[in-house]
C-alpha cells in the first residue's frame, strides 16, 4: 500500500498523522509512505525526525481580514497544487490523508482533481477552514468530535476519534521516562504545556506559582515551549528552579506518549489532540483554553470534557499562580473527586481511534 499525508502546522495536526503512520505500518507492513509539509511548519522537524520521507510546497493560510497577503496567498495556492499533483503523479499513492492545517488545502485538492481517494480527519469539534473547503472534494471526512459532523455533507462524515488516542493507550512500557527526566516514580506528577508552541499566559502563571509549587509533596515536569525557554523573562527563573529536587522545567517534552503514560494530571491548553490524548489514558485535568483560535473552539473542546466530569476549565483571563496551584491542590489532595474524575475522563476516550481509521481506509479503497 502506498499513501501520501499531509498535515501540518502545529504539533495538534501532525501528531495524529504520524500516530495512523505508525499503526499502518503495523497492520500494512509493506505500506509506503510520503509526507507532504512545509519547510515552516513543525512538520518539518518531526516528521524527518520520525523516519518518514519528506517533502514540501510553499503555501500559507488566509488572513481572515481584507488584505493583500491574500493575493499573494491565491497564487502560491495554485502553484502548490500543481506541485503536489506532480509528487502525487510521482509517487502514486492509493490514497490520500489530510490531517488539517492549510498545508493539507492543495495537496487533499490535487488528489481528488487527480481521482485518487482521500480522507481528511478533523481533530476539533468547530473545523477548521482547510478541512471545511475539502470536504467537498474529499471521499471521507473522518471526525474526533460528533459535534464536528454538522459542519459536513452528512453522507460523507464518519466517527472515528483521533489516532493519537490509540498510541498513548496502547503503549505498554513507560521506559521509566520519569527518571530520565530526572524526577521519581513513586511521588504524583503533573504535567503542564501550553500546547505544541507553549503558551505565554500559562507560562507567567506556573513561573508566579513555582515558589509553592517547589514545596509540595507531588512533582512538575513542565514544557515552556521552545519559543519561551530562552526569553529573558523566564531562563533564569527556569534554571533556579530546575534545582529544586520536585521541578523539572523543559522547552518541549519530545516523548510525551510515555510521559502521559506515567502523569497523574495534566494542566495544559484544550487542543483537540491533547484532550484525545488524556481521555485515552483517563487522566484528570486543568484545561485553560486558548482564545487565540478560530470560533473559540478550544472552549468549546474544554466545555465538552468538563460538562462530563472529566476536567476543571479555568478562563485564560483567570489565570494566575494562586488559581494554578489551588486547583492542582483540588484534585490531588481528594481522592474521591481525583478517581471520578479520572472515571469520566475515560468514558470520553476513544482508543481504538486508528482501528477505526484503517476500517474508514480500507473502504475508502474497496470504493465502498
Ligand atoms: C493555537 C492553535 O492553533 N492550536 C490548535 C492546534 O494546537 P496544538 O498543536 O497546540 O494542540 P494539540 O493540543 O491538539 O496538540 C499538541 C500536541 O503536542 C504534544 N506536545 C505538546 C507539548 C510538548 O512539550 N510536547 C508534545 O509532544 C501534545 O502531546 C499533543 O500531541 O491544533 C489543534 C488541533 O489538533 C487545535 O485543537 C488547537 O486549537
Amino acid at each position: 500500500m502506498k499513501i501520501i499525508v499531509s498535515g501540518g502546522g502545529t504539533g495538534g495536526h501532525i501528531y495524529p498523522a504520524l500516530s495512523f503512520i505508525n499503526y499502518l505500518k503495523t497492520v500494512e507492513p509493506d505500506v509506503s509512505v510520503l509526507y507532504i509539509g512545509t519547510e515552516k511548519g513543525l512538520e518539518a522537524k518531526i516528521v524527518p525526525e520520525n523516519g518518514i520521507d519528506f517533502k514540501t510546497i510553499d503555501i500559507q493560510g488566509f488572513k481572515r481580514s481584507l488584505s493583500p497577503e491574500n493575493v499573494r496567498t491565491v497564487y502560491k495556492f495554485i502553484k502548490s497544487v500543481s506541485d503536489a499533483k506532480k509528487m502525487i503523479k510521482d509517487f502514486k499513492p492509493d490514497v490520500v490523508i489530510g490531517t488539517g492545517g492549510y498545508v493539507a488545502g492543495p495537496v487533499i485538492y490535487a488528489a481528488a482533481k487527480l481521482k485518487i481517494p482521500t480522507i481528511v480527519h478533523e481533530q476539533n469539534s468547530i473545523p477548521g477552514v482547510t478541512n471545511k473547503f475539502l470536504s467537498r472534494y474529499a471521499t471521507r471526512v473522518a471526525l474526533a468530535f460528533q459535534e464536528a459532523g454538522s459542519f459536513f455533507p452528512s453522507k460523507k462524515t464518519v466517527f472515528t476519534g483521533n489516532p493519537r488516542a490509540q498510541e498513548v493507550a496502547d503503549l505498554t512500557d513507560s521506559s521509566n521516562v520519569l527518571g530520565r527526566y530526572g524526577l521519581r516514580t513513586d511521588k504524583k506528577t503533573i504535567v503542564i504545556f501550553g500546547g505544541s508552541r507553549g503558551a505565554l499566559k500559562i507560562n507567567t502563571a506556573v513561573v508566579e506559582a513555582l515558589p509553592e509549587l517547589a514545596k509540595k509533596n507531588y512533582q512538575i515536569l513542565y514544557a515552556s515551549g521552545e519559543i519561551y525557554y530562552n526569553d529573558p523573562e523566564f531562563l533564569d527563573i527556569f534554571t533556579a528552579f530546575n534545582l529544586k529536587e520536585n521541578i523539572k522545567i523543559v522547552p518541549y517534552i519530545n516523548n510525551m506518549v510515555e510521559v502521559l503514560n506515567d502523569a497523574n494530571l495534566i494542566l495544559s491548553r484544550a487542543g483537540a489532540t491533547t484532550l484525545a490524548e488524556i481521555t485515552a489514558l483517563g487522566l484528570p485535568s486543568i484545561l485553560v483554553p486558548s482564545p487565540y483560535v478560530t470560533a473559540d473552539h478550544q472552549t468549546k473542546n474544554a466545555e465538552a470534557l468538563e460538562n462530563a466530569g472529566a476536567a476543571i476549565m479555568i478562563k485564560n483571563t483567570e489565570l494566575t499562580g494562586k488559581r494554578v496551584v489551588g486547583a492542582i491542590d483540588s484534585l490531588l489532595l481528594d481522592d474521591v473527586r481525583y478517581r471520578q474524575m479520572a472515571e469520566s475522563a475515560l468514558r470520553e476516550g476513544v482508543p481504538d481511534a486508528s482501528n477505526r481509521l484503517y476500517r474508514v481506509l480500507k473502504d475508502v479503497l474497496n470504493g465502498r
